[in-house]
């Protein structure tokens, strides 16, 4: 049975692209409300496959992902209702602006032109880009850009919302602000955050962690807990995938 606050999960989901290799293997793990769990995978660990599962872009072979409790398979249109995401590549119309970009995306939602006008200032007021929102996104940098599209993902108010190596690209101080913005949305909003990545810098204490390696899930545990166990996440990381993170 679902829990209450499970707003993601996976159990047991197998995905091979036909080449004779499992690019996910029996993969289980869920995500609570307002939790931030980073999914952390060195490259060709699966983790864009999950999201394409995630997204309904393609069916597991085997296993079941649920979005609030809700199976995507058969489902797709209600679970991806309760989902929010940001892909690794930019999706936003570049010739559009901030506020076009948004209002397309409330429309396509079926918001009311009330609640979405309040949704897209409250969500533009918090990211810091309520006054540049006349401006088109072409302009912008890669960290406004990304945070636009974080904007774009809440306005739906999903319980979950995924984001594939969202920080790529970026400089450390834009890094740095998104992770730490998204973290606060889990505190203020109660949004559970899959947040996937390489980098280990990315994770906090309080965050649990899905270490994903070659299509399995290692371990899936509270940060805490891991450092606890073997001394640093970036050990635990090298204990479940044996080899060093390259930074
Ligand atoms: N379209 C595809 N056809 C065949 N194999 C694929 C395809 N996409 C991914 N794979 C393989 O599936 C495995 C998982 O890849 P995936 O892209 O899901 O990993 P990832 O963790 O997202 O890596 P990255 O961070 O490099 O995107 C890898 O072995 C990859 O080579």
């Amino acid at each position: 049975m679902t829990k209450q606050t499970e707003v993601f999960s996976v159990n047991g989901l197998s995905y091979s692209y036909g080449n004779g290799k499992a690019a996910l293997r029996d993969a289980s793990f869920s995500i609570e409300k307002g939790s931030f769990t980073a999914l952390l995978g060195p490259n060709g660990a699966g983790k864009s496959t999950l999201f394409s599962i995630a997204t309904a872009l393609i069916n597991a072979d085997a296993g079941a992902l649920k979005v609030g409790g809700v199976d995507i398979v058969g489902n797709s249109r209600k679970a991806l209702s309760k989902m929010g995401i940001v892909f690794q590549q930019t999706t936003l119309d570049l010739d559009l602006s901030i506020l076009q970009n948004l209002r397309y995306f409330a429309a396509l939602h079926g918001l009311a032109r009330k609640v979405r006008d309040e949704r897209i200032e409250k969500e533009l007021v918090r990211l810091d880009l309520y006054e540049r929102r006349h401006e088109k996104v072409r302009l912008l940098n890669g960290g406004h850009k990304r945070r636009v599209e974080i904007a774009r993902a809440l306005l739906h108010k999903p319980e979950i919302l995924l984001l594939d190596e969202a920080t790529v690209g970026l400089d450390v101080p834009s890094r740095k602000a998104i992770v730490e913005h998204v973290h606060r949305l889990c505190k203020e909003d109660g949004v559970g955050v899959l947040w996937a990545t390489h980098l280990i810098d990315e994770i906090s204490l309080d965050d649990h962690v899905v270490v994903l390696h070659q299509g399995e899930v290692k371990t899936a545990q509270p940060a805490q807990m891991m450092v606890q166990q073997y001394g640093s996440l970036d050990q635990a990381f090298a204990h479940f995938t044996e080899v060093r993170q390259a930074s």
